[in-house]
């Protein structure tokens, strides 16, 4: 058990608190916990990546790596929709601008203080489900920090489970058959879980991931001196938008860093829009029915696979229809075409490739300046979440993670997982 605290939980339905440990849920509900750390004021750590952001990641120990978010301020695309305040928040590969996250993408961010609460609270191992990015960011964690991990991914991610070292026998990657998708994984995940000896990872529900996602929106917040007025991301579970609001919060607390809180703008990706549509719509509910008929076949048909998470935690007290209220959102649904389009734009101007989702975003920056929702001198953050695949294999050798073993559906008996 972890010492000496320096948060606490309080659950955001019935208030009740409870100490510092690695905790999902309240006992009496299943609202969103969220963490309330002693320190009130964001003091910089002098570590190289995330672990600058201590104050406000529920971890006792400062963390070391290199991993962590970079902002800078966009000129050449910024010149191109005529804004004169974009700013980029890159999580991804690109040394030249001192983006050191090997495995490309900010699930990268909520993989390092995950480990290190697990391994504060004396877990050995964690069991996840992934679309692929944060499986990968997992696995090298892992690779690098020792605990196990148990990876569930659709058949669609499995390309995506490359790490940057040779795998190690703490990683465990568990496949399923073509015909599953991301919410299968998080069903078997769900169930391997309660295995003895095994963590849940527990998605948004985990206060470690949420801010760690959320040192994006601080580093912003410190290197442009302010919150920006408007955040662009594409989501799939939304936890990166939730996370987002959250760091706002307690940068709006701090006081110095403006008392505007961030209009979160949010992208999914067509045919596959459940939180769009439902938010269109001005419900806190989504209806499968409406919101994501024949979801299966629409997932098949979306660019940017991660981004298709059936059950988001959007409903939830605390969730992303909570954020998006408080923060007067917007929701975008992109188009393949214009996914691809954005995608060829960014790279050309800002000289870095980027992952699918990030295309998703860069195409919702696209819409909001041509719909006027953004004014031409507000300060605007980008969050590119993932890039730089192609420039890390300049530098690094990547090595596949294999699977253990491949499960047909998430109601398998788990003795056939020989776990
Ligand atoms: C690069 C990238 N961007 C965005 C997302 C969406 O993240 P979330 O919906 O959890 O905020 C993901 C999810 O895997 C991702 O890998």
């Amino acid at each position: 058990m972890i010492a000496m605290g320096r948060f606490i939980l309080k659950c955001l339905k019935c208030g009740r608190e409870y100490g510092q440990e690695y905790r999902l849920t309240c006992e009496d509900d299943d609202s969103l916990l969220r963490a309330e750390y002693f320190e009130k004021r964001l003091e910089l750590r002098d570590q190289p990546g995330i672990g600058r952001f201590h104050s406000w990641l529920p971890i006792q120990e400062e963390l070391t790596t290199e991993a962590g978010p970079v902002t800078y301020k966009s000129e050449a695309l910024a010149r191109e929709l005529g804004l004169s305040n974009l700013y980029i928040g890159f999580s991804g590969y690109w040394p030249e601008k001192g983006a050191f996250i090997k495995t490309c993408s900010f699930k990268e961010l909520e993989a390092h203080p995950t480990m290190q609460l697990l391994k504060e609270s004396g877990g050995k191992a964690i069991v996840l489900a992934s679309a692929g990015n944060t499986g990968r960011a997992f696995a090298h964690a892992s690779a690098l920090t020792g605990p196990d991990v148990y990876i569930v991914v659709p058949d669609s991610g499995i390309p995506k489970l490359w790490i940057p070292e040779e795998p190690t026998d703490s990683i465990h990657l568990i496949s399923m058959t073509p015909g599953n998708d991301y919410t299968d994984a998080i069903n078997l995940a769900g169930r391997i879980a309660k295995l003895p000896g095994m963590v849940p990872e527990g998605g948004a529900k985990n206060v470690a991931r949420r801010e760690g996602m959320g040192t994006v929106m601080l580093d912003a917040a410190v290197n442009i001196g302010r919150m920006p007025d408007h955040y662009f991301q594409a989501v799939g579970s939304g936890t990166g938008g939730i996370s987002a609001w959250e760091a706002a919060l307690r940068l709006r607390a701090d006081g110095r860093f403006g008392s505007g809180l961030p209009k979160l703008q949010l992208a999914q990706n067509l045919p596959f829009v459940p939180m769009y549509n439902a938010w269109q719509a001005g419900r806190r509910e989504i209806i499968p029915e409406i919101d994501m008929k024949d979801a299966k076949k629409q997932i098949e048909e979306t660019y940017a696979t991660v981004l298709t998470n059936r059950a988001p935690p959007y409903s939830v007290i605390g969730g992303l229809y909570d954020a998006l209220v408080d923060t007067d959102g917007i929701m975008y649904a992109v188009t393949k075409e214009e996914a691809l389009e954005a995608k060829a734009l960014f790279e050309a101007l800002e000289g870095i490739d980027i992952l699918p989702p990030s295309a998703v975003a860069v195409a919702s920056l696209l819409k909001a300046v041509e719909a006027g929702n953004v004014g031409k001198d507000d300060t605007i953050l980008l969050n590119i979440a993932g890039g730089g695949f192609k420039r890390l294999k300049e530098d690094f050798t990547l090595f596949q993670v294999e699977p253990e073993v491949t499960v047909r559906d998430s109601d398998v008996p788990l003795e056939d997982l020989k776990i």
